[in-house]
């Protein structure tokens, strides 16, 4: 079992203990064993592992899509299936879930404009600076001014990514998780995106990625490997 301190200032912004999880319910083998896995406020990690590793389970119970079968995921020391506030943690999802009736920039800013209608501050979040000047900054970085206006659905798949990882960034969050955000990048498109999650870890977002792009496994911290749903 993994010793945590007890101080404020050595609390891990996620905490995953012991995670075991099942897909196919009761009996059937699991696709994440027994992981443990601590990543400090700010902190930037990669996540790599064959097709059917388990990354994409492990970036879903993180962002608090399901509960898994047996331990716990704690974010900033809450279960993460209890959090639904993005600007604590975010998820690209794989499959990329955007509003086709909105534009590029109404999907992008959709967290900031939910935020504001429920009367929760636009400003602040990681690094201080104005969230809604993040959501400019970042259709600006991932090359998607030119597209702002247009319907999503009228953009190519690349697009749609850049997209759907702008949403995930727009508040600065404490945690952003991404699945393959490289996916379906060119070479110039990888840059873009790698421009991207600068800017908000530098203004404090911890990241979790899971990718294939040797780019992104030398932009993060750290790279862990996850072989059939053990961390390595
Ligand atoms: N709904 C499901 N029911 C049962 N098993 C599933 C289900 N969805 C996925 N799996 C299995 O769980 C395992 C882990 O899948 P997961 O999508 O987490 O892998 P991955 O590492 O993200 O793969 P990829 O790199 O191809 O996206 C795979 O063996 C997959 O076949």
């Amino acid at each position: 079992m993994l010793e945590l301190g007890t101080r404020a200032q050595d609390q891990p912004l996620l905490w995953v203990d012991h995670v075991t999880h099942r897909l196919g319910g009761a009996g059937s083998t699991p696709v994440l064993r027994d992981v443990e896995l601590v990543l400090a406020p700010g902190e930037w990690v990669a996540l790599a592992g064959r097709s059917g590793s388990g990354k994409t389970t492990l970036c879903h119970l993180v962002a608090g899509m399901g509960t898994p079968t047996a331990g716990r995921i704690l974010i900033d020391s809450v279960p993460a299936d209890r959090i639904e506030d993005w600007a604590v943690v975010s998820l690209l999802p794989q499959r990329l879930a955007l509003a086709e009736e909105l534009s590029v920039a109404e999907n992008l800013l959709l967290p900031l404009n939910l935020r504001a209608r429920h009367g929760v501050g636009g400003a602040g979040g990681a690094g201080g600076a104005g969230r809604a000047g993040l959501g400019e900054q970042l259709i600006e970085t991932l090359g998607l001014a030119g597209l702002a206006d247009r319907l999503v659905g009228q953009t190519s798949l690349g697009e749609q990514q850049r997209t759907a990882l702008g949403r995930a960034l727009a508040l600065g969050p404490r945690l952003a998780v991404l699945d393959e955000p490289t996916g379906h990048q060119d070479d110039e498109h990888v840059d873009r995106v790698l421009a991207a999650l600068s800017l908000v870890h530098e203004r404090g977002t911890a990241i979790l990625v899971a990718t294939h792009d040797e780019r992104m496994w030398r932009a993060a911290g750290r790279v862990l490997t996850i072989h059939e749903g053990q961390l390595t």
